[in-house]
């Protein structure tokens, strides 16, 4: 049975973001993940952790305005300083949490700019980034997005992604694979999992159209879960959907599809 963490940025948002550790825990979760624990001194959240005997197994670099819109800055040419700090500040974060792995986020291509230029920008910031978070212990992700939800985003599929991570050129890149986004991009979901499992540190689930709970949806999850058993995936499994309700009656998806937290 593949492990589970909760994803705090989409579950429990009948609760503040704090205290949606101490919701995931009661439902049996083990370890959490979510954009970024950035609004929050390092020490609160360590404290969290330490309270509710959860692992952090994932956060994102700081990703730019979010609230303005933005989704990540690896492609913006003009942000590389806003990045290279950005680095150091989820560095320290990720220290204070016990964080082995962060994502870093493509961005929206600004209107108007070369696709190639924009793939230089992320390689160039990636091979920056990669082999400062390696010498900490701690793995960097690219996660490809769909450009339905996010309109624009620079990097949309896997192969994109994987190829950009071939110009960085740096062993301590890895794909974060959510099954979302490769169900509306392109499909192929298990095939294309077998063939890059060597390069995937992580993988996220909701279930298509709706981002909702796994069963909810066009998503065989009953039959991903026994393909990642059966090639022997080893990593977490991100719940990362919007519940249609309360979360924790929502959870019952996992006994439907012989799985638990
Ligand atoms: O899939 C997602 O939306 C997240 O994993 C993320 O990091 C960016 O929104
Ligand atoms: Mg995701």
């Amino acid at each position: 049975m593949p492990k589970f963490s909760a994803n705090l940025s989409m579950l429990y948002p009948e609760h503040a973001f704090i205290d949606r550790f101490a919701a995931a825990a009661a439902d049996g979760f083990r370890a959490v993940e979510y954009l970024g624990p950035y609004d929050h001194p390092p020490e609160d959240v360590a404290a969290i952790l330490r309270q509710t005997g959860l692992q952090q197994i994932l956060f994102n670099l700081p990703s730019g305005d979010w609230a303005a819109g933005e989704r990540g800055i690896l492609c913006l040419p003009d942000r590389r300083a806003e990045f290279r700090e950005g680095v150091e500040t989820a560095l320290r974060y990720a220290a204070a949490l016990g964080c082995r792995q962060v994502n870093a986020l493509a961005g929206i291509a600004p209107a108007g700019m070369d696709p190639v230029s924009l793939d230089q920008v992320m390689a160039e910031n990636l091979a920056y980034a990669a082999p400062r978070l390696a010498d900490a212990g701690i793995r960097l992700l690219v996660e490809p997005i769909n450009t339905r939800d996010i309109p624009g985003f620079h990097c949309a599929r896997v192969d994109h992604a994987l190829r950009v991570m071939d110009m960085a050129g740096h062993a301590n890149l890895w794909l974060q694979y959510d099954f979302y986004h490769a169900q509306i991009m392109q499909g192929d979901l298990v095939p294309t999992f077998q063939r890059h499992q060597g390069r995937i540190a992580h993988i996220q689930i909701a279930d298509h159209p709706g981002r909702h709970e796994p069963g909810t949806g066009e998503i065989n999850h009953r039959f991903l879960f026994a393909e990642l058993d059966r090639l022997g995936y080893d990593g977490w499994v991100g719940c990362e959907y919007k519940p249609l309700g309360r979360t924790s009656q929502g959870l019952d998806w996992m006994t439907q599809h012989g799985v638990a937290p």
